[in-house]
């Protein structure tokens, strides 16, 4: 099947991925089928070793399934989309090269007019307030600047979707907050369909329209949550009954499956 006309930005039918381990083929997801709206928040929520980056890779073509389908805006994907914008935990930003450089790196692959691609990542690096920091080298910059380049990259190119895995892990607790305000406000304005990764429930709360909790591995989705907390998710909303109900949902499903994954590990 190379379409799907049911609407949705990305569509994945029937999706397994296998890989070869040392003790046996390792099914990193199974038979998994799930939609995402044009213009949605998803966040992906589960166990380490679950499959969540395994999504992400096959979604951005980075990787094919062994079996089942992905579909980008109703076609098939076959290979590296260039429509997905792929955000990391480790930055990849070249460091040889400046914060000017590096966002309009994608840009000049497209072969966009110089002018044009300067003009457009000067906007995108004032966009994330990095604007001064145009001439620094990534080594000069802290973790969040260098995420913040990440994302200015990603924008710059206009992706249709987002795709984001644990970008702000590595970040401390006051930058991860800033950052991820920052993206609340980008999603808004430019309303990107994002598949967000995350480990906190706190973050996905925060940012997500709507969260998945995925099972241990095999990774299937175990439950899904429309995230109907009001905009915007300040002190107030934190504080609220809704938002402790949600958290204490979603704790539980994600427990539930850290202790089956930890029952496969000791399995082997
Ligand atoms: N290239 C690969 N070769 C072999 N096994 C792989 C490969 N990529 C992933 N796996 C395995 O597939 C499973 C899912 O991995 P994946 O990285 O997608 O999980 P994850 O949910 O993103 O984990 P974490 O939350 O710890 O980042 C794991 O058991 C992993 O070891």
């Amino acid at each position: 099947m190379d379409t799907v006309t049911n609407g949705n930005k990305i569509s994945l039918q029937g999706v397994t991925k296998t890989f070869p381990g040392k003790r046996g083929t390792v099914t990193a997801l199974k038979d998994l089928s799930m939609d995402v709206e044009d213009g949605e928040f998803l966040v992906v929520v589960g166990a380490s070793g679950c499959g969540k980056t395994t999504l992400l890779n096959l979604v951005a073509g980075f990787d094919t399934p062994s079996r089942g389908s992905i579909f980008l805006d109703g076609e098939a994907v076959t290979g590296i989309t260039p429509e997905c914008g792929m955000i990391f935990q480790q930055y990849a930003l070249f460091p040889w090269k400046t914060v000017q450089e590096n966002v309009e790196f994608g840009m000049k692959m497209k072969r966009m007019p110089l002018a044009d691609r300067q003009a457009r990542a000067a906007r995108f690096i004032d966009i994330v307030g990095l604007k001064g920091f145009e001439k620094s080298y990534p080594h000069h910059l802290s973790g969040g600047m260098k995420q913040r380049v990440s994302i200015a990259r990603s924008l710059a190119n206009n992706p249709k979707v987002m795709l984001l895995d644990e970008p702000f892990a590595a970040l401390d607790a006051m930058t991860r907050q800033v950052l991820q305000e920052q993206l609340v406000r980008i999603y808004e304005k430019h309303r990107k369909t994002i598949v967000f990764i995350t480990h906190s429930i706190d973050e996905a709360l925060l940012l997500s329209s709507r969260i998945v909790v995925m099972t241990a591995r095999p990774g299937r989705i175990a439950q899904e949550i429309v995230n109907d907390l009001p905009h915007p998710r300040n002190a107030d909303v934190q504080l609220s009954s809704r938002y402790m109900e949600l958290k204490r949902t979603i704790w539980d499903s994600v427990q539930a499956e850290v202790m089956k994954s930890m029952e496969v590990e000791t399995e082997g």
